[in-house]
């Protein structure tokens, strides 16, 4: 493979979230949040694991940011977490939670590495999931006030800010499957979060352009690619019904200022309507500076009798598979850059979050020879690379994660770090794919 070279000022970054990584989830002020609540419940999470202590980054930050300067990292993706600026949610703000994301960010900032803040990835405030959550619209406007005190003390500094992560994964996984925090099984109640969270999105970014601060601004939808299993037309159609329950269900409120017909049809039909006022997609709407996109994986597509659709990775022996069960595809992430590149007015792409779980080895000399997820990220970035010279505005890539974490209901099993974390001590150890990341930053490519 002849070398590979990204465009000279491509953003090399990774990934993490608070709950996941930073523990003290009681430390300082900082309230309770819905994934304290979830992971404290019996039966919820896989050995009974919580982010009680997780990574314990919130006091560990600054040897992960060395660690992340070893490696070369230019960008750190992190989420702040909305509970320790707002233990309440709302009303008088946390100075100490307020000071741990300072002094964070300007560590960061003292190393040459660039801020990309989330502004939510998933620990809402309990006492806001006291009073219906993201299902009661007046959440939106906490959500402002809440991104409105970060934009006025770290705006000045932090040149990327998301909105929001995966909203169709916390509407649907946390509020119809009941597998997320805060564990509800209702249709018509996860399409009203999703549409809240699409409408706080909207608001803060309405919010962020009022104050004329220097940075950009996005949201991290999470997308994966729909092929149908034949070229039947009903797998055909049942493709389209996939893509849109996932892809389209993101991209035309955000970018196209309406609902996918058929998918809205595909949910009346099954009883779940959702009312709301039609102004709310002007604000839905709002202009974006970039999409950040969350890949992983792509789905095969058979039409089902009784739910349109069924997704038949489980059967696809012939891809090798993730330890989260997901097929290695990436072509699927080709596949996706060219369509967002044409659905979404060719607007600037950053890859938020792309990576891979496996069963990492530590062999007697202590080292971890992680080849699997060594070729997952070269995979990827070949295809990421055949986007840019097709013409897409692909202007950055962060590794999902910097270190193994939380990964949500499967607790600590799935590690998904380019650095390990031992669970008895806590001590970090740079896996050879972090090496390889170190090379691939240094070299501008493969
Ligand atoms: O499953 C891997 C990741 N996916 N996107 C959201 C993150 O919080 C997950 O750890």
């Amino acid at each position: 493979m002849p070398g590979i070279v990204f465009p000279k000022d491509f953003i090399w970054g990774c990934a993490t979230a608070s709950y996941q990584i930073e523990g003290a989830f009681d430390e300082d002020g900082k309230g309770e949040s819905i994934w304290d609540r979830f992971s404290h419940t019996p039966g919820k999470i896989l050995n009974g694991d919580n982010g009680d202590v997780a990574c314990d980054h919130y006091h560990r930050y600054k040897e992960d940011i060395a660690l992340m300067k070893e490696i070369g990292i230019q960008s750190y993706r992190y989420s702040i977490s909305w509970p320790r600026i707002f233990p309440e949610g709302k009303g008088q703000y946390n100075e100490k939670g307020l000071d741990f994301y300072k002094r964070l960010t300007y560590e960061l900032l003292k190393n040459g590495i660039k801020p990309s803040v989330t502004l939510y990835h998933w620990d809402l405030p309990q006492k806001l999931q006291d009073i219906g959550g993201w299902a009661n619209r007046d959440v939106t406007d906490y959500f402002v006030e809440y991104a409105g005190l970060l934009f006025e003390k770290l705006g000045d500094v932090v040149p990327y800010w998301i909105t929001q992560n995966e909203p169709w994964i916390v509407a649907f996984l946390g509020h119809m499957m009941g597998v997320h925090a805060p564990g509800i099984k209702d249709l018509k109640t996860a399409l009203e979060v999703f549409h809240n969270i699409l409408l706080s999105h909207g608001k803060a970014v309405g919010a962020y352009r009022q104050l004329n601060l220097p940075g950009k601004i996005g949201i991290a939808p999470n997308f994966s690619t729909k092929y149908p299993a034949s070229d039947k037309k009903e797998d055909i159609e049942a493709c389209e019904l996939a893509d849109g329950v996932l892809n389209k269900w993101f991209i035309y409120p955000v970018f196209k200022g309406t609902y996918p017909e058929d998918v809205v049809k595909f949910y009346r039909d099954r009883g779940a309507h959702f009312d709301f006022p039609p102004e709310d997609m002007k604000i839905i709407g709002a202009d974006i500076d970039f999409l950040a996109i969350n890949y992983y994986t792509s789905e095969f597509v058979k039409h089902h009798p009784v739910n349109g659709f069924v997704e038949i990775n489980n059967e696809l022996s012939q891809f090798e598979k993730t330890e989260m069960g997901w097929i290695i595809y990436p072509k699927g992430l080709y596949d996706l850059l060219l369509r967002l590149d044409n659905d979404c007015n060719k607007i600037d792409i950053i890859i938020s979050e792309n990576g891979a779980a496996f069963d990492d080895k530590i062999d007697e000399n202590g080292n971890i020879n992680d080849v699997k997820r060594m070729n997952y990220i070269k995979e990827h970035l070949i295809q990421a690379h055949k986007a840019i010279e097709e013409g897409v505005n692909l202007k950055g890539y962060y590794l999902w994660s910097l270190m193994d974490n939380f990964e949500w209901s499967f607790g600590y099993s799935k590690k998904f770090g380019i650095i390990h974390v031992n669970r008895e001590n806590l001590k970090r150890t740079i896996k050879n794919s972090g090496y390889l990341y170190r090379d691939i930053i240094k070299n501008n490519g493969l």
